[in-house]
Parts: C-alpha cells; sequence; structure tokens
C-alpha cells in the first residue's frame, strides 16, 4: 500500500482510552518522535496506563529489532495525559479505543466531533462496529474510518484500515502516511461488521469456548491443539486472554447485533468468565491464568 510523504514530526497525534489498546497507540507514535495526547476521563486509568507506557518502552528496547532509538523518559514525555476532550482540539489525527460497546463508542465520536478542529481525521480502533455507523454520529464522516491496531499496538508490523463508504480519499492518505511513517504496514479492507480480522477470529474464538464448555477438551488442550498440532503461534483462548475475554464478549454481541447471525451469541461460559471478573491476562485470569505484573 503506497502513501504519501512523511508527515512532519511536530503533527499533533491524539488517542482516546487510556487501556490496553490506547497506551499502545500511544506508544508507537511517541516513539516515531510524534507529541501525543491520551484521553481517558478516568483518572485510575491513566495513572494504571502511565505504568503500563513505562512497561511497553522497556519492552521495545528488549524485544523490537532494531531496538527503539530514543530513551524510554524521552519517549513517555512526548505523551499528556488529559482528563477533558478539549485537549485533543488540534490533533491531526486522533485514534479512539474506547471500550468496544455501540453506545459508548457513539457517544466518544460526538464529543471528539465537537472538541476537535474541522480537519482532524477520527479513526477509531473498533475490533467489530462498521465505520459508516461510527462515521453516522459525527458531522464529518468524510473524515472517519477504523484503524485497527493489533495487540500489543507496539510490538506488531501491521494494521487493519478499514475504509468506510463516505471515508475521504484525502483521509485515508493522511492515515496511511501516519502509518508508514510509524513503521506499520497497512492492510485496506472494506467496511463490513468484524471487517475481516475479527469477522473470522471470534466465531473461532466462541466455537473453541463451546468445545470447553460442553466437555470436548479442558481449555489447555484445546489451545494444544492449535498450537501443536497445526503450528500456530497461539490457540484461539490464548489470543481471547490476551485480547481480553469483556473485549471478545463485547465484540461478538456487536456481531451478533450487526449481522443477526446466530453463531455470534456468546457462550455461556464466555460471559461467565466475564460476569465473575475473569477478563484475561489483565485480571490475571479468563481460559488460563497469569501473573500479574
Ligand atoms: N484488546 C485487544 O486485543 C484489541 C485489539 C484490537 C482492537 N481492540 C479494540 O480497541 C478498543 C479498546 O480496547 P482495549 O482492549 O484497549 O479496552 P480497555 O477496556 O483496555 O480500555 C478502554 C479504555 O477506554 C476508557 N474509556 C471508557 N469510556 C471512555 C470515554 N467515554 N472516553 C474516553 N475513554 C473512555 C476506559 O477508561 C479504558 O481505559 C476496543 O474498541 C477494542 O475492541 C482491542
Amino acid at each position: 500500500m503506497r502513501s504519501g510523504s512523511r508527515p512532519p514530526a511536530t503533527t499533533p497525534i491524539g488517542v482516546v482510552g487510556a487501556g490496553t489498546m490506547g497506551v499502545g497507540v500511544a506508544q508507537c507514535f511517541a516513539e516515531a518522535g510524534y507529541p501525543v495526547t491520551l484521553h481517558d476521563p478516568d483518572p485510575a486509568a491513566r495513572a494504571a496506563g502511565e505504568r503500563r507506557l513505562r512497561t511497553g518502552l522497556r519492552a521495545a528496547r528488549l524485544l523490537r529489532r532494531p531496538a527503539p532509538g530514543d530513551p524510554p523518559a524521552e519517549v513517555a514525555a512526548r505523551v499528556r495525559w488529559a482528563s477533558a476532550p478539549d485537549a485533543l482540539a488540534g490533533a491531526a489525527l486522533v485514534v479512539e479505543c474506547g471500550p468496544e460497546r455501540m453506545d459508548v463508542k457513539e457517544r466518544i465520536l460526538g464529543t471528539l466531533d465537537a472538541a476537535c478542529g474541522p480537519d482532524t481525521v477520527l479513526a477509531s480502533c473498533t475490533s467489530a462496529i462498521p465505520v459508516d455507523i461510527l462515521a453516522g454520529h459525527t458531522g464529518r464522516p468524510d473524515r472517519v474510518l477504523a484503524t485497527h491496531f493489533m495487540n500489543p499496538a507496539h510490538l506488531k508490523d501491521a494494521v487493519e484500515v478499514v475504509r468506510g463508504p463516505r471515508t475521504s480519499e484525502e483521509s485515508l492518505a493522511t492515515v496511511l502516511a501516519l502509518l508508514d511513517a510509524i513503521g506499520k504496514r497497512a492492510h485496506l479492507v472494506r467496511d463490513s461488521p468484524g471487517f475481516v480480522s475479527n469477522r473470522v477470529l471470534m466465531p473461532m474464538i466462541n466455537d473453541a469456548a463451546a468445545r470447553v464448555e460442553e466437555g470436548t477438551a479442558d481449555a489447555e488442550t484445546v489451545d494444544l491443539v492449535f498450537t501443536d498440532c497445526f503450528g500456530h503461534a497461539m490457540g484461539p483462548l490464548r489470543t481471547a486472554d490476551l485480547i481480553g475475554l469483556d473485549t471478545v464478549l463485547d465484540s461478538l454481541v456487536v456481531l451478533r447485533e450487526t449481522t443477526g447471525d446466530p453463531r455470534f451469541e456468546p457462550t455461556a461460559l464466555l460471559r461467565d468468565l466475564v460476569e465473575r471478573g475473569h477478563r484475561g491476562r489483565k485480571s490475571g485470569r479468563g481460559f488460563h491464568n497469569y501473573e500479574i505484573r
């Protein structure tokens, strides 16, 4: 995918939501030299996000090749943490990483439309909600699209980019140039619930959970069939734990609502784990157990 010339390092970037994805996306832009404003209304989320950013910056130096050039403290200083959305007013691009709930995303998109300048492009990190539904909650449907970063965003090389039917060429070019500047390959797909990634992945995770629920195998064995037999890097249930079981559940609910397809109906086991607070890696327990660091 070709993109335009490198946007200047002074291009202001906004990120909404200091959760798993928002902090990773902020890290990607800050490491490439861009000033980032990260807005989350929840002070606890901002504090936890700052801690995770520092951990992510250290991990990048150990795991990424070539290792990022600038010292972690310098990169961290490029991220400004904001309690109010007005701080995003001057951003050229805002990447929205709020929860995967239709009502919440609609509210966030409306707020961003009011808070940002007329030229700001709004890119959602949604896992499943069609771009055109989100665009419909703004007065700038030509400047809305989805940048579906993968998790962990700062360690993954590619992004699924979703162009809505009303997204302009200019907005797409802005986003592709910025993704190129932060070293991400972009794979462009058309607008559809769950796009390619989660339209395929979510029913697989749901089916894998159903096999555990019906007693065909335990979670460990289900994953081993994929890693040890097929040679996949990770089984579907560990993948679900990495994503966050609450986010998987919310994505399935969106897919069920937007497609009407009953195969997206979340299994009782998945609902039960989320209800009991077992949200995967981030809570220390999901289909598997984890150490919280
Ligand atoms: N987790 C993954 O593997 C993954 C991968 C790709 C895309 N996504 C998508 O990225 C988005 C974020 O997912 P996540 O896993 O980071 O979720 P998360 O639950 O970790 O973080 C969501 C953040 O949004 C904040 N928030 C809540 N309401 C808000 C509001 N009104 N305004 C601003 N911030 C608000 C919360 O405080 C929280 O910090 C979702 O749309 C999800 O589907 C997730």
